[in-house]
């Protein structure tokens, strides 16, 4: 059987799906900024409105030299710290071709090192350095989406370099169609890298989770800024709720290495604008609102929303683990009363505990965290919720396409599994 086998099997309703995409995600960051541009026209009071403010736009607007090139800069250091900093050599898992590569887990150090520099940067240069990242929003936005689109053309034209016959580029199984745009845009090779640099992995961690962390930043100093040295219990609760995601993220690094993101999906357009423009700039539209738009909640309701997105954390956090755990070692006591079914590839399926209620019970604690960030703006405003709509379309997507791969894997003994754990996402209901 060939390596990489020709594409048969289209998402996203193929090459003309994949066009509206690009076009449609592009301009989404661009509309929510507009959307929401101010207390009072959040959203704006009619289309007609936001489209005489698009029309009034120039590129100085949207586009500045200066903070491409500090873009640039910002990379450039995390991969810096990626080199220097010590860190853990954990292996990926086996590849079609029996391969097993190593990646380098030191992004909650650089994580810390950031936060420790930006805390410098504040008591050193005071508020204006915060000021200076959310006042350009709309610069970094732009220069974010250059520089994920211009990656993606450089690893796409390098998925055609010419390698010994025994040893050929590795393709993923999703973009070696026959159509060109839809591979640059799903991700022709599997794990580009650049010696032991992985860029799938580093672009889907470095860049953009620890940006959206340094935007929610600039976004509660803008707040002080405006509420002179104040800051709301919304704000406080959006920054420590999504500040507890990112870090989760961090600690537990090595597992995104068994995500289909990093298994299964190429690294394209998709996924390095995912990365790089929609983490940061979508996941932190809640706390951009909170900046012009300062809302009180009640005690009571302030209360609810934790409750809510410490909830939803716990399920995403213990689901995950007990996965990892169970997979590492099924003797592990903490899984060790744990029902499973063997299957014929080898591989065995946990039936009870957190996945034996729904087949991505995962999904939905991670959604209800998302939607504690979302509370967290009050309902003033049908905006920041853009997140949680935009988030239940992502995963019901994801639970179809992990679903045909473990049918695919699993065949028979993935009916089996399926008569046992009957939901795919909540439990009882879907
Ligand atoms: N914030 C965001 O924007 C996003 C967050 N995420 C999060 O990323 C995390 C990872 O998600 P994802 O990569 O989709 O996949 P999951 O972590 O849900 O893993 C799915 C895989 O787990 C294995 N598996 C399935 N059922 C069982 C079982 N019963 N027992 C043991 N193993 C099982 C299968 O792999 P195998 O072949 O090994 O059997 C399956 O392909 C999730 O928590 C998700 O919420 C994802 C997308 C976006
Ligand atoms: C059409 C479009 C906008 C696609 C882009 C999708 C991406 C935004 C997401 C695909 C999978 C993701 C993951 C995370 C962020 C969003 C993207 C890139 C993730 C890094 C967030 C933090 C989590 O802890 C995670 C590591 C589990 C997660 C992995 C998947």
């Amino acid at each position: 059987m060939t390596l990489n086998p020709r594409t048969t099997r289209y998402e996203f309703f193929g090459p003309p799906g994949a066009v509206v995409v690009t076009l449609v995600t592009t301009v989404v960051p661009y509309l929510l900024y507009f959307g929401c541009e101010s207390a009072d026209q959040c959203p704006p009071s009619s289309v007609e409105a936001l489209w005489t403010r698009l029309c009034s736009l120039t590129l100085a607007d949207v586009f500045n030299l200066q903070i491409s090139l500090l873009y640039l800069g910002w990379v450039g250091y995390l991969a810096l710290l990626y080199y220097l900093i010590p860190g853990n050599w954990h292996k990926g898992t086996v590849l079609r071709n029996g391969k097993q590569l190593e990646y380098k887990i030191n992004g909650f150090r650089s994580l810390l090192v950031t936060c420790a520099l930006a805390f410098i940067a504040y008591r050193v240069y005071g508020a204006d350095v915060f000021l200076y990242i959310s006042d350009h929003y709309l610069h970094w936005l732009t220069a974010a989406w250059l520089f994920a689109t211009v990656q993606a053309v450089f690893v796409y034209a390098r998925s055609f370099r010419r390698t010994s016959p025994e040893e050929p580029v590795l393709l993923s199984l999703g973009g070696n169609s026959t159509c060109a745009f839809y591979n640059f845009f799903i991700g022709r090779e599997l794990n580009p890298r650049l010696g032991n640099f992985d860029l799938k992995v580093f672009n889907e961690l470095r860049p953009g989770i620890i940006g959206w962390l340094l935007l929610n930043f600039s976004f509660l100093i803008k707040q002080a800024h405006v509420l002179n040295g104040y800051i709301t219990e919304s704000m406080a609760l959006v920054f420590f709720l999504q500040g507890v995601y990112i870090f989760d993220t961090f600690i537990y690094e090595a597992s995104v290495l068994t995500t289909m993101d990093v298994t299964t999906d190429g690294f394209g357009w998709m996924l390095s604008f995912g990365d790089l423009v929609w983490v940061p700039f979508i996941f932190s539209l809640q706390s951009r609102y909170l900046a012009l738009n300062p809302v009180l909640l009640s005690p009571t309701f302030s209360v609810l929303v934790a409750v809510l997105g410490i909830t939803g954390y716990l399920i995403f956090r213990l689901s995950n683990s007990q996965k990892n755990i169970f997979r590492t070692n099924p003797r592990d006591p903490r899984v060790k009363g744990l029902k499973y079914i063997e299957t014929e590839s080898g591989s065995k399926l946990l039936i009870t505990g957190w996945w034996g209620m729904a087949r991505h019970i995962n999904y939905l604690g991670d959604w209800l965290l998302g939607l504690s960030w979302c509370l967290t703006t009050g309902f003033n405003s049908p905006v920041p919720y853009f997140y949680v709509l935009y988030f239940a379309v992502l995963l019901i997507h994801r639970e179809r396409r992990d679903d045909h791969k473990c049918r695919t894997k699993y065949k028979k003994d993935w009916d089996r599994y399926c008569n046992i754990v009957k939901y795919r996402i909540i439990p009882g209901v879907y």
